[in-house]
């Protein structure tokens, strides 16, 4: 079942052209990793996609009513800044706002979505406490917990697992693998190819704002494509432990 479709979408800020043509499409079960150098269109990508960026071209997600919107896919910012000084709980219950009406208080479900994703992401132990007194990684996976407690089709993060420590980078991607065998899907982008091939499906690969390639890790990360789109060499094996990738040197 399709939960995203895009066509020919394009992006132009300050007079440039930012995005380019980007047309695909995501299914149930995905988790879609989405990398590219720095500057490559993926902030770009995703924000066009949630219509939350002037575009061309169409996105099905784009197309809907803000609320229905915010039933069929959830959105975790690149930007980590909170600026209110409420609980960690509080924070994670926002993530029910589409599923409420003006004034409704929080059902038994409601509370349950919260806990899921408090538990999901190893915060149950920090509930109560005040998120801007948390370290920045506990920050980021406070906002990741508020994006799942959405319970949306589609999930939409963008570097969700920078800046925490591996621990938290391998539960995480593995959360997400665990939401797409629940029959949603993932589009995450993400600089750590290790971890792109390990724990997703498929890989979306852009540069200067153009999908150049676009399907199983394996078979899109090519010694050719690092060394045109990142400008390295890597090691890439298939191993009893399941595949691993390193990047190795920094092509002249
Ligand atoms: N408001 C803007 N005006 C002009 N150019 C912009 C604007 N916002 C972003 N850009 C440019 O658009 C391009 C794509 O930016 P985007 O943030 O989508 O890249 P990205 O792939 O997410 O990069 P990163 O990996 O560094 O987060 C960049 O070259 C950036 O400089």
């Amino acid at each position: 079942m399709t939960l995203l479709s895009v066509e020919g979408l394009a992006v132009s800020l300050g007079g440039r052209a930012v995005l380019q043509d980007v047309s695909l499409t995501v299914d149930k079960g995905e988790v879609v990793g989405l990398i590219g150098p720095n500057g490559a269109g993926k902030t770009t990508l995703m924000r066009a996609i949630l219509g939350i960026l002037p575009h061309h071209g169409r996105s099905s997600l784009a197309q809907l009513p803000p609320r229905a919107r915010g039933r069929a896919a959830a959105w975790m910012p690149q930007s980590r800044e909170i600026a209110w000084p409420v609980s960690v709980e509080t924070l994670v219950a926002l993530g029910r706002t589409p599923h409420l009406s003006p004034g409704q208080r929080a059902s038994a479900e409601d509370r349950a979505a919260v806990d899921r994703a408090l538990a999901r992401m190893g915060l149950t132990a920090f509930r109560q406490r005040i998120v801007t007194a948390l370290s920045g990684g506990e920050q980021a996976r406070v906002l990741m917990a508020r994006a799942l407690a959405q319970d949306a089709p589609l999930l939409m993060a963008d570097e969700p697992i920078a800046g925490l420590d591996p621990a938290h980078q391998i539960s995480t991607m593995r959360t997400f693998s665990a939401l797409a065998a629940e029959g949603q899907a993932v589009i995450v982008s993400l600089h750590d190819l290790g971890l792109g091939v390990r724990h997703c499906t498929r890989l979306i690969v852009l540069d200067q704002g153009r999908i150049v390639a676009d399907g199983a890790p394996a078979s899109v990360l090519t010694p050719t494509l690092l060394r045109d789109t990142f400008g390295i060499s890597a090691w890439f094996e298939v191993t009893p432990q399941g595949p691993v990738f390193q990047p190795l040197e920094v092509l002249e």
